[in-house]
């Protein structure tokens, strides 16, 4: 149980038994906003010495640094190089030093050896991997951190090797050289020194002679990479810049605001591609993704003050430090450890968005239950790194009961005080009050009610390359994307999300006309789960009922879904056309509005794509091709959209072997 769950409920326990819980919690009830809320908790009894916090984050260590490496080391003799990597990124991330980033290095001289260890050996793992330029660029960095003179000569010899595989020829020759000359400080017996000698000297002659010792095309770097490119988009919105022109805003009483289709859309068509305001990575997995970006890290770049976090570039580590990370260092640990979920999402929305902006918003803070707005700036444009976006996210606070609004602002406030133990407040000249910290924590409290029923999760396939369905979506982490949180949602959903790192891409998975709402799946899918247990599911986190069609219609689970011949749509009202029982097609007649119409050509064109279809589906369920198969499978959708009545199973499978081809383009791995 997390500390602030253990003080939730000890708290909880003694107010009963003094019997004032009622008391505290009808004041919460009265409380109309966040930051009186959190005023209130700061004034019961209890609540600050529970709360009084010591910043602990994972330091700097050299006894750690070493265990790892030598763990990696046990992994590389035994041949086991990617294992052996995660250890030396580790040892990386313990080691304590700096990292060559300029921003960092001036201040934290100091002994580097373990970190220049730790890269030496991690540059062992890059060159077996024939990952060379990893390589080369850890062989740099150990030479710049003090790595000792007496093993130099080793890292040349491999930086020579790197730029054989690279035909780099003229580097090649000077990294042999200088391995040669740097034997004179190598603590070697003459025999030893000697041979070494010979090698690479018989090595710079091969160089001269250009004999190289494999087939002359340059070495290929063997990691594969983490998820394709990005699409594109190809006319973007002019208020949603992060989004096609084919997605506007739209608004009613039901769902308050929402996105909707200004023109027709075609499934396939890329709708958003979004980086959010702000992500983070799952505790369980920090020693794998990049705490910036969450990508996948094959070459570690530590913070240089905390072993709390790993980067996957010295681009990522800078950005992080610059826009969040500096601040939220000190109390990280903690913070980790206290196991808040989306509450650390939270805090870093705050700490992101800086002090002073925050305590801008306090003239025109609202009390609950008035008119939302949307958060588009002055401009009339709604950005995704505009603090204002995700500040103006609906939250329920008027919905949610005392006890869980009293809950809430316990987190917040306990988040408080890990922010008070940082420079966050030392931002603004001017002394901060005690009040002011309350209105910040608001903040923080207004993010832990927005986030469950607004944040999107981050994940990866882990992939099954001979068998496409069995791979698995996983959830690495989770992010707030201001515009993925305005869409809606529906059980039988128009798009689907895949994440590339940190940035989501939005397609559409049906054809959607102009004018109807774009609506995603918030975990509630019409064929796996029935319509009450799908309302129950939704109802707690999303206080909404929902009343989709699919709903409505109390449509089939998956194997109950029609399989036969589809009802076609109407050629007039998009209604249900039914082949009448003498199986005369060319009299087929609307359910709904009794037009007779002929449907033989497209009973003769379904037939026609659904041979075809099947062979596509197969290359989708054995991985191959599938480049190939995805525009025929898009196709084809959009045809049974445009003329069969859904539900109909043909389309749900379709449905799903196009999802399965966009994951393997997004962030994907080769399960192990
Ligand atoms: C991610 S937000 C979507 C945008 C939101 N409608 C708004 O105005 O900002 C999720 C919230 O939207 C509302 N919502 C989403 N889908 C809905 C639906 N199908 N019916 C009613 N309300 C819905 C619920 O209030 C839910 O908590």
């Amino acid at each position: 149980m997390s500390v602030v769950q253990k003080l939730q409920e000890e708290l909880m326990k003694t107010l009963k038994q003094n019997g004032i819980y009622d008391e505290v919690l009808t004041k919460f009830k009265d409380c109309k906003t966040n930051k009186s809320r959190i005023q209130l908790v700061a004034q019961i009894d209890g609540v600050n010495k529970h709360f009084d916090i010591i910043p602990d984050t994972k330091q700097k260590s050299s006894d750690t640094s070493i265990r790892f490496r030598n763990e990696g080391n046990t992994f590389f003799q035994k041949g086991e190089f990617q294992r052996a990597l995660d250890k030396y990124n580790q040892s990386v991330v313990y080691a304590p030093a700096l990292c060559s980033d300029d921003h960092s290095k001036d201040q934290h001289k100091g002994d580097n050896l373990e970190l220049s260890y730790a890269l030496a050996n991690r540059s062992a793992v890059f060159f077996h991997q024939k990952s060379y330029d990893d390589c080369l660029s850890d062989i740099d960095l150990a030479i710049q951190n003090e790595y000792p003179k007496s093993l130099i000569y080793k890292l040349h010899e491999r930086k020579a090797k790197c730029y054989v595989e690279k035909k780099e020829i003229p580097k090649a020759t000077e990294s042999f050289q200088n391995a040669l000359n740097s034997l004179s400080d190598a603590e070697l017996d003459d025999k030893k020194s000697q041979n070494i000698k010979n090698s690479v000297e018989k090595s710079i002659e091969k160089c001269k002679k250009s004999v190289l010792s494999n087939d002359g095309k340059p070495g290929t770097q063997s990691f594969q990479k983490f998820h394709g490119p990005l699409p594109t988009i190809e006319r973007r919105s002019k208020i949603f810049p992060s989004a096609s022109d084919a997605v506007g805003i739209t608004e009613n009483e039901e769902t308050e605001f929402g996105l909707a289709a200004t023109r027709d859309i075609y499934v396939g068509e890329v709708l958003i591609i979004e980086k959010g305001y702000t992500s983070i990575v799952l505790p369980k997995y920090d020693t794998i993704y990049c705490h910036h970006c969450c990508q996948r890290v094959v070459s570690a770049h530590p913070c240089h003050q905390c072993s709390e976090v790993m980067f996957c570039s010295g681009t990522c580590h800078k950005e992080s430090w610059e826009e969040y990370h500096s601040l939220e260092c000190p109390c990280l640990g903690t913070v980790k450890q206290a196991n808040l979920g989306l509450g650390y999402l939270a805090l870093k929305m705050v700490v992101k968005a800086g002090l002073s902006l925050i305590m801008k918003y306090e003239s025109q803070e609202q009390e609950d239950g008035c008119k939302r707005s949307v958060g588009f700036n002055t401009d009339g444009v709604y950005n995704s790194d505009d603090y204002n976006t995700v500040y103006s996210l609906v939250n329920h606070s008027e919905k949610r009961s005392s006890e869980d609004l009293f809950k809430r602002s316990l987190q917040a406030y306990f988040l408080l005080k890990c922010l008070e133990k940082t420079s966050y407040f030392n931002e603004d000249e001017r002394k901060v009050s005690f009040a002011d910290k309350c209105y910040v924590a608001g903040h923080i409290l207004r993010h832990i009610m927005m986030l469950p029923c607004n944040a999107h999760e981050v994940s990866e396939l882990a992939l099954k390359p001979e068998c496409l369905p069995e791979s698995e979506t996983k959830e690495i982490g989770s992010g707030i994307y201001p515009i993925l949180s305005l869409i809606n949602h529906s059980c039988d959903p128009n798009v689907v999300r895949h994440s590339y790192g940190d940035v989501c891409v939005v397609r559409a998975i049906k054809n959607i006309d102009a004018g109807e709402e774009i609506a995603d799946n918030y975990g509630a899918l019409y064929p796996l789960t029935v319509c009450s247990e799908r309302r129950e599911i939704l109802k707690p986190q999303y206080y909404f009922t929902c009343n989709c069609k699919a709903c409505r219609e109390d449509w089939p689970l998956y194997f109950n879904i029609p399989v036969d011949v589809p009802k076609f749509r109407c050629q007039k009202c998009n209604g249900p056309v039914v082949i009448p029982p003498d199986r005369k097609t060319e009299n087929s007649v609307c359910l709904n509005c009794s037009h007779v119409q002929d449907t033989t050509d497209v009973i003769v064109k379904l037939h026609q794509s659904q041979d075809e279809y099947q062979n596509v589906l197969q290359q989708v369920l054995t991985g191959e091709k599938l480049h190939e198969a995805l525009p025929r499978l898009e196709a084809y959708l959009q045809f049974l959209y445009k003329t069969v009545c859904i539900p109909w199973q043909d389309c749900n499978n379709c449905q799903e072997a196009i999802k399965q081809c966009y994951a393997v383009q997004a962030s994907c791995f080769i399960a192990s």
